[in-house]
């Protein structure tokens, strides 16, 4: 059996995340390997009801914080542990860098509450009880926030995180170069703002240099 590779994909709203995730795992599957696509806050009808709290119902930053960690929490132990045992690719729309990202950078929340959360949620699930559960790799879209916002405007109505000013944009796109400056071999930084079909190519050619998807992929 095939090692299970858990596969994270960031960026502000609008990004283009989402965009990319089915053409990967077609790919994927295309070369045999079984995919969960799944994505962060939900994933599990517990998370799920966690989410629709976080995006559309006020909260103050602590309990935001909390929720997003218990939602994470039911997702690994649920869904994302088990596919990873069982050899499986696991292709998460965001996961633990759009906390620091979000919460950390954009709202300003304490990042050392953030880390001991980060660790409470995310060890002690593998069959290593010392393992903290990480992405083996985190696609980040990188995207100048007056892009991201037009995209946004022409897609749908806004949540409670994407009503947000483009000052608490700029301070999450901060938060992600952070994150993506403490762990280089992770991240994989995309310019998302290249039109789509070159956005996807570059995706499919850093996970091809991994050597995770043959030539054969787009
Ligand atoms: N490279 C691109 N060029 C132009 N438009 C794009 C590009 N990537 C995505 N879009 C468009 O921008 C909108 C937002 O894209 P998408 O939903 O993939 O972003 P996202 O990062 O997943 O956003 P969110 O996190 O808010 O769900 C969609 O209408 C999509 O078609
Ligand atoms: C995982 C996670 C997410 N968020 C925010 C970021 C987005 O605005 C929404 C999720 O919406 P998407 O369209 O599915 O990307 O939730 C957050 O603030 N903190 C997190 O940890």
């Amino acid at each position: 059996m095939e090692p299970g590779l858990f596969i994270t994909f960031e960026g502000i709203d609008g990004a283009g995340k989402s965009s990319h995730i089915e053409a990967l795992a077609c790919a994927f599957e295309a070369q045999g390997r079984c995919v969960t696509r799944t994505r962060e806050p939900g994933g599990t009808p517990l998370a799920e009801k966690l989410r629709a709290l976080l995006l559309h119902d006020a909260m103050d930053a602590l309990t935001e914080a909390l929720l997003v960690f218990a939602a994470r929490r039911d997702h690994l132990v649920q869904v994302i542990e088990p596919a990873l045992a069982r050899g499986e690719v696991v292709l998460c729309d965001r996961f633990t860098d759009a906390t620091f990202a979000y919460q950390g950078a954009g709202r300003g929340f304490d990042r050392g509450v953030l880390l001991i959360l980060e660790h409470l949620a995310q060890t002690g699930l593998a069959q290593d009880p010392d393992l903290m559960r990480e992405p083996d790799a985190t696609v980040w879209f990188d995207v100048p926030v007056e892009v991201a916002a037009q995209r946004l405007a022409a897609a749908r109505a806004p949540d409670r995180f994407e009503a947000e000013p483009q000052a608490f944009f700029q301070r999450v796109a901060q938060g992600y170069a952070e994150r993506a400056a403490l762990a280089p071999q992770r991240f994989v930084r995309i310019d998302g703002a290249q039109p789509l079909a070159q956005v996807q190519q570059q995706v499919f050619a850093a996970l091809r240099q991994r050597g995770w998807l043959e030539e054969a992929a787009p």
